[in-house]
């Protein structure tokens, strides 16, 4: 393996997209609104609300109004930062509380620890929270495996389709792009990641459409390209 680093995407390359979107979206549409209203002194939800509120250009929308519309974020599947935070923060209590851990493809995780085994450092960059990302690795079906990674990304980076989050992560790294590896199953961010000279694979879990990327549809593959 000739990469010094490699980041992965979450959903659907490390993780079932299922296990997103049939278990944490729908857990914490169900959680959120009874959440939002327990915590509205505690800082970090305050502070995602004001975001929301700058967000819907609404500086005095109402808890209901922006619970309505987080509601709508969710349904569309919508990378907002703020969304994104406060989605991490009611996951937690599903995490603790046992509800659901977090999924991982068993050759996500074999491969991984090979690749920390040999001295590759091992970063996330996912649309969910930093805090997010944390939880499902924790509580993953393989414990704890938050040792794997050196680094985490999210969406305060830049969205994932756009290039300039990928040079922002590449400045952060102190890497030149040809030592980095991106892993995603979605065309658009490796494309934007490619532009910038960094290395791509494609991953086909779930019948996504192949694109002009190097394409697998387990992590075991990898080693081979
Ligand atoms: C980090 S677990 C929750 C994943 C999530 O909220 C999401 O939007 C998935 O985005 P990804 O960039 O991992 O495809
Ligand atoms: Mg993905």
């Amino acid at each position: 393996m000739k990469y010094s680093a490699i980041i992965t995407d979450i959903e659907g390359t490390t993780s079932r997209i299922s296990f997103v979107t049939e278990v944490l979206f729908p857990y914490a549409a169900r959680e959120l609104p009874g959440f939002i209203r327990a915590n509205l002194s505690d800082a970090a939800v305050a502070a995602a609300l004001d975001a929301c509120r700058a967000l819907m250009q609404q500086a005095d929308a109402t808890v209901d109004a922006i619970i309505a519309r987080l509601q709508q974020w969710i349904a569309e599947d919508q990378k907002i930062t703020p969304l994104k935070a406060l989605q991490g923060m009611v996951w937690q209590q599903g995490y603790q509380s046992g509800a659901f851990r977090g999924h991982l493809y068993q050759d996500a995780f074999a491969t991984l620890t090979q690749w920390q085994q040999q001295g590759i450092k091992l970063y996330v960059y996912s649309s969910g929270s930093v805090q997010a990302q944390q939880l499902l690795f924790r509580y993953s079906d393989f414990g704890d495996v938050t040792p794997l990674f050196s680094g985490y990304f999210d969406t305060r980076v830049g969205a994932k389709r756009d290039i300039s989050s990928y040079a922002a992560i590449l400045q952060q790294l102190q890497l030149p792009p040809k030592q980095v590896l991106f892993l995603s199953d979605v065309t658009a961010e490796l494309d934007a990641a490619k532009v910038l000279g960094i290395a791509t694979v494609q991953l086909i879990r779930d019948g996504q459409s192949p694109s002009d990327h190097p394409a697998v549809s387990s992590f075991s593959q990898i080693e081979e390209l």
